[in-house]
């Protein structure tokens, strides 16, 4: 049994259902390093050279930090991944002690794109966010984006602003 993020049962067996067969949904595992996720990765944003050792003491990490809920869409007939998200909960005084659900890093391979995976992903995080009582869901996108996350589900509200710490 693989090592996951998080516990397999906040997977919504509808949204697995709703894929094909040979497409499976769920959460990230301490072994995925060598089924292509920087394949995908890469094709968000700059992930560095990143190890296996490296990978799996940042699993570790997020693992016991909580509050990581990264998902993973495997390719079963070919052991790789083609698309992933995450969810990261955070926990807040306002709103009473309320939870703040923050969609993260959603990249489907470009090999697999407008098949409805990245839709998939987007409804499985929004599936975890209601289970843990998050009472929104929020995140930065670029302007090219907008109609994605528009067939999601999501508004346009406020604006983003950046300070990169590092060059
Ligand atoms: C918070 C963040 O992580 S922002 C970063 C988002 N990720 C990236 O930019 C990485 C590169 N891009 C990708 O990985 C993909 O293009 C994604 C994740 C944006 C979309 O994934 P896909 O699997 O191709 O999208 P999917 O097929 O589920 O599309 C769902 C709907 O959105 C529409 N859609 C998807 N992308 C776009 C777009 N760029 N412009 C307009 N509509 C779009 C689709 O046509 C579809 O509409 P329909 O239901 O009417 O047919």
């Amino acid at each position: 049994m693989p090592e996951y993020i998080f516990d397999e049962s906040l997977i919504s067996t509808e949204i697995q259902d709703a894929l094909s067969p040979n497409l499976k949904l769920r959460p990230l595992a301490k072994d995925d390093f060598d089924k292509g996720i920087f394949d995908c990765l890469e094709q968000l944003s700059i992930t560095g050279e990143i190890s296996q050792k490296k990978f799996v003491e940042q699993f570790e990490e997020m693992k016991k930090a909580g509050g990581y809920y990264t998902i993973a869409i495997e390719d079963e007939d070919q052991g790789k991944i083609v698309g992933l998200g995450t969810l990261f909960v955070e926990m807040k005084f306002l709103r009473n002690c309320g939870k703040a659900g923050h969609i993260e890093d959603i990249v489907v391979h470009d090999s697999q794109r407008g098949k409805s995976l990245g839709r998939r992903i987007i409804d499985q995080l929004k599936h975890i966010g209601k289970e843990l009582g998050c009472y929104k869901l929020i995140l930065n996108c670029n302007e090219k984006n907008i109609p994605f996350y528009e067939k999601c589900g999501l508004t346009l509200k406020d604006v983003q602003m950046t300070l990169y710490t590092t060059t």
